[in-house]
Parts: structure tokens; C-alpha cells; sequence
């Protein structure tokens, strides 16, 4: 089952501000190691997007299924089941569960996904005492282990990321949402309000690390450049509808849609 369905499977998804769509019949289909761009200019619905997709919104019409994975008590050798869920009829104990052991979220902004005041060490630890660890030196080398991958000094590790750079806050949260091996992980724009130099160096590490855990990734970017980078595919979005998806490379170098023509050629200049 787990090789013939979807991670995500997302089928005619909307979500409803007032009575105005923020987004609408949105369709894709998301595979275990598959990175997808969500590009389009402001106010296209993009973080209503993500928003819906990680259940932090409502999502008022179509729906939304997740593959997701157990230990198995019984039965298959490898110890782990699958189970088809819709996202819509989850508990909230369910969706903790998901963030707590499968789901990451890296924010724009550091200061939403971290603790800023409490060391980089204890806030990359932390994901793993939420799963049970209690080794406290278990915790502080898998943590140390994690910010060395992220490059951050080790000299650094009981600071807090308030004293950070912008860059440094990133890799951070990175570690921090992938210390405890999720399988999927939404980005909201974690590149932008950075140096040029600084995100492409950030950029190298997401893509890096995204391709040897073998993560599922959505991640929303206003950015061409940063979609062509990283991503397999990419759905360009316009007033809260999807206008053109399909692989990266073929939606930026053969666009279809006249918007994504405009969108590709207005970067071309710029
Ligand atoms: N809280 C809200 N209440 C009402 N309308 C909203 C709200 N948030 C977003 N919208 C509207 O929904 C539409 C999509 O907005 P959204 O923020 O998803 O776009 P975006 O592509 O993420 O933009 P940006 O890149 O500026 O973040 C816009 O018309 C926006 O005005």
C-alpha cells in the first residue's frame, strides 16, 4: 500500500474567509520524497494553502488524506502499518500526534517555530523528550549532533537563538523540526528576509538534507529560483486557484499559463 498511495492525497480543497475563498479546488497528489513549490505573487493564496494542508485552517470543501504510519503490535516483519487518514475527521489528539512524530513546520519567522529564549540545544532536544526520551545526555548529543549538521558552532549550542543571526535562526528551526525524523515537512517562505548569500547557503542545506532523509516537503516561496533549487514539481497559484502545475523544470522553462509566463519572463528581467 505504501508504494502505490500517496503521502498526501488532496482532492478539490478549498478554504473559505468569510464568504470569499482564500483558496479553491486545489488537486495534487504528494509522494514519500517528493518536494512541491507552492509559487505565485502575494495574495494568490499560498499560505491559505499550507495553512489548510497543515491543519491549521479549516478545510471547508474537498478533502485531504494522509498516509500515515504505526508500529504494528502484530503481524508485518518490519513493524510498521499504514493507514489511509482524512485529515477532516481527525481528533485533535490525532493531529498532535502527527506534529509530535511526523509533521515539521519551518516558518518564516524563526521567533514562531522557536523557543527563542531557551538554549539551541534544548530547543533542537526538545522534539525528542516530546517522544519519550529521557537520557538527558542521549538528548543533548543527539541535539549537539543535529546543530553540528545544521552547521551551527558547537560552541553555540547552550546560546539561545535570540542572540542568533537571521541565517543561524533558520538552520535551527531546521534541526528542530527534523531531530525527530518526520516524514513531511511544510515550509513557509524559510528563506526570505535573508541575505542573498545567506539563503543560498540555507538553500543548499534544506536541499541536502531533504534528499538524504528522503522528506516530503511543501513549500510555499514567492521565489522562482528558490522553487527551481529545490523542488520536483511546482503549482503556480493566481486569486486562490491552482493555474499550472506540473515538474519544475518544464513549468519554468516551457510555461504554459500566460500568468506563469509572466511570472518566468518578469524574473528573466528582473
Ligand atoms: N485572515 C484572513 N481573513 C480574510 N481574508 C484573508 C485572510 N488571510 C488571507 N486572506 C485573503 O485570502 C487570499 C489569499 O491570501 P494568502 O495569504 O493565502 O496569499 P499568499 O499567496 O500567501 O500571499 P503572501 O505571499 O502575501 O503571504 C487573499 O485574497 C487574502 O486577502
Amino acid at each position: 500500500m505504501n508504494n502505490e498511495t500517496p503521502l498526501l492525497s488532496v482532492t478539490g480543497a478549498g478554504h473559505r474567509y468569510g464568504d470569499r475563498f482564500g483558496c479553491r479546488d486545489v488537486n495534487f497528489d504528494l509522494w514519500p520524497g517528493e518536494v512541491l513549490a507552492v509559487v505565485g505573487e502575494s495574495g494568490s493564496g499560498k499560505s491559505t494553502l499550507l495553512g489548510m494542508l497543515s491543519q491549521r485552517l479549516t478545510l471547508d470543501e474537498g478533502s485531504i488524506s494522509y498516509l500515515t504510519t504505526r508500529e504494528s503490535s502484530a503481524g508485518r516483519e518490519d513493524g510498521t502499518e499504514f493507514e489511509l487518514l482524512d485529515l477532516a475527521t481527525l481528533s485533535e489528539r490525532e493531529v498532535r500526534r502527527l506534529w509530535r512524530t511526523e509533521w515539521g513546520f519551518v516558518h518564516q519567522n524563526a521567533a514562531e517555530g522557536l523557543r527563542m529564549h531557551v538554549s539551541a540545544g534544548g530547543n533542537v532536544g526538545e522534539p525528542l523528550m516530546a517522544n519519550g526520551w529521557r537520557n538527558y545526555s542521549k538528548i543533548r548529543s543527539e541535539a549537539e549532533m543535529w546543530l553540528r549538521r545544521v552547521e551551527i558552532p558547537s560552541d553555540r549550542i547552550d546560546d539561545a537563538p535570540a542572540t542568533f543571526s537571521g541565517g543561524m535562526r533558520q538552520r535551527v528551526q531546521i534541526a528542530r523540526n527534523l531531530v525527530f525524523g518526520p516524514r513531511l515537512v511544510f515550509m513557509d517562505e524559510p528563506t526570505s528576509g535573508l541575505d542573498v548569500s545567506v539563503q543560498a547557503r540555507l538553500l543548499d542545506l534544506i536541499r541536502q538534507l531533504v534528499a538524504e532523509l528522503g522528506l516530503a516537503v511543501v513549500i510555499v516561496t514567492h521565489d522562482l529560483a528558490v522553487a527551481r533549487l529545490i523542488s520536483h514539481r511546482t503549482l503556480v497559484m493566481k486569486d486562490g486557484a491552482v493555474i499550472e502545475s506540473g515538474l519544475t523544470d518544464r513549468v519554468l522553462d516551457d510555461p504554459q499559463a500566460p500568468y506563469t509566463q509572466l511570472l518566468v519572463s518578469s524574473i528573466l528581467q528582473g
